[in-house]
């Protein structure tokens, strides 16, 4: 049984009763808007609950201030609200605390601050830096091109036929010249969740650094950053409940005290002087300028929410519904889904209809109301590895239902009948 109250749950996301199919340059419900929405594309974003959306109104309403140095008392609950923000999400993620915590823009932005910290500085020919055939873009193309700036080797661990981290190849790629490696822990076109704990312990083995991009982990599933040992971990809270504009870095604190800012400004330093200037505390030192305060405040109430329903909760009620996706879609011999079979897989398919592009397959879907990605998921090496150009996606989230997973199969249906 699913166990999540999914009717509850979609009271708290007024969104979800949106109707769409009308004129798309005019933002929210309008005249032509006769079909109900059924929301599949929550691996590129999640919505947000009510009280989320009020988290960020109350923060401009009642104590919107700049953060870190003023003394007046709006400064002060604004810097409070902020710092607990970084408390909290070191104790959803398990980190020692705040110190090992920096708020950055997104995902992205927290690959990009270790290459350019970290990578420029340590990074050189002899070494190599291990990357995956399924890495997200912001993390491929940043390791990628920080190998090309140092002259470090990029190499690639094999994804098997079914979709799987080839953990052999891995062990044949891993040396002691491995400075550093990153893995995603669940793949956004795949849904494959990768054994990130095993991986860690092999480039440890050989006292490299593990990047784990936790994009697709963190919304979905309970992660424990030190279970894993990730020496880095980074994920978004745009996909988990929050606002866009907010990503998390977690580094261990030895790493991140040795690692220089590369980005500078106020905030961010202890002591300025002409000649030189000291650096601020760890986080401070890697949040430059004035930061993402109400996203900051916001994560830490779309994490209150995630929690009150439970990791657990979540992650086996996208499970349900990915395996029932994964079912249906398959009934039919014409539809290729890619990655692992449904029953050890996230909550997410990606597929393609033979004869269908994956593009007019997801107009049509869209057509019906039905709101899927199609293209290449910022994952264009992983397809065309695949052979493909694109594929369409669904992805789940809590406050999706079987019902909804019928309306995509049938618009799947449609498609086929248009096209066939
Ligand atoms: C595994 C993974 N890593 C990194 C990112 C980047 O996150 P951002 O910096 O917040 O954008 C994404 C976003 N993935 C997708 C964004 O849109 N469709 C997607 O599948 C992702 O799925």
């Amino acid at each position: 049984s699913y166990p999540l109250d999914v009717e509850a749950v979609r009271a708290d996301f007024p969104i979800l009763e949106r109707k769409v199919g009308g004129d798309v340059t005019v933002p929210g419900e309008s005249e032509g808007d006769t079909k109900p929405l059924v929301y599949l594309d929550n691996a590129a974003t999640s919505h947000t609950p009510e009280r989320v959306v009020d988290a960020i109104a109350d923060y401009y309403r009642s104590y919107n201030s700049n953060v870190h140095r003023g003394i007046h008392q709006l400064s002060q609950e604004a810097s409070t609200a902020y710092e607990h923000a970084h408390d909290r999400v070191a104790e959803f993620v398990g980190a020692e605390g705040r110190e090992e915590i920096v708020f950055t823009k997104n995902t992205t932005e927290a690959e990009n601050l270790v290459a350019y910290a970290w990578g420029l500085n340590e990074l050189g020919p002899e070494d190599n830096v291990v990357l995956t055939e399924m890495e997200h873009h912001a993390s491929l193309v940043t390791w990628q091109q920080i190998g090309k700036k140092t002259g470090a080797d990029v190499r690639f661990v094999r994804v098997d036929d079914d979709g799987r981290l080839d953990m052999d190849h891995a062990r044949e790629l891993v040396d002691d010249d491995t400075a550093m490696a990153n893995v995603v822990h669940v793949s956004n076109t795949l849904g494959t969740v990768n054994p990130v704990a095993e991986f860690a312990d092999l480039v440890h083995d050989h006292d490299g650094l593990v990047f784990v991009d936790g994009a697709q982990s963190v919304p979905h599933m309970p992660v424990d950053v030190q279970a894993i040992d990730a020496d880095f971990f980074a994920f978004s809270g745009h996909k988990m409940c929050g606002p866009t504009g907010i990503g998390v870095l977690y580094g261990k604190e030895h790493l991140l005290e040795e690692m220089e800012p590369y980005l500078y400004g106020g905030e961010m330093i202890r002591k300025v002087t002409y000649e030189d200037s000291e650096w601020e505390d760890l986080p401070w030192k890697f949040e430059a300028g004035t930061p993402v305060i109400a996203q900051g405040i916001a994560l830490h109430a779309a994490i209150d929410y995630l929690e009150d329903l439970g990791m657990e909760n979540v992650h086996a009620h996208e499970q349900l519904l990915a395996e029932y996706a994964y079912d249906e879609l398959t009934a039919y011999d014409d539809v290729d889904i890619y990655g692992p079979p449904g029953d050890d897989r996230a909550g997410l398919v990606a597929f393609n209809v033979d004869g269908v592009h994956a593009h007019d397959l997801s107009s049509i879907l869209n057509e019906h109301g039905v709101a899927v990605r199609a293209g290449d998921h910022c994952t264009q090496p992983l397809h065309q590895k695949l052979g493909i150009a694109a594929s369409a996606r669904a992805s789940f989230y809590v406050y999706n239902t079987r019902e909804e997973v019928d309306k995509l199969v049938e618009a799947v249906d449609d498609a086929r009948q248009l096209f066939a």
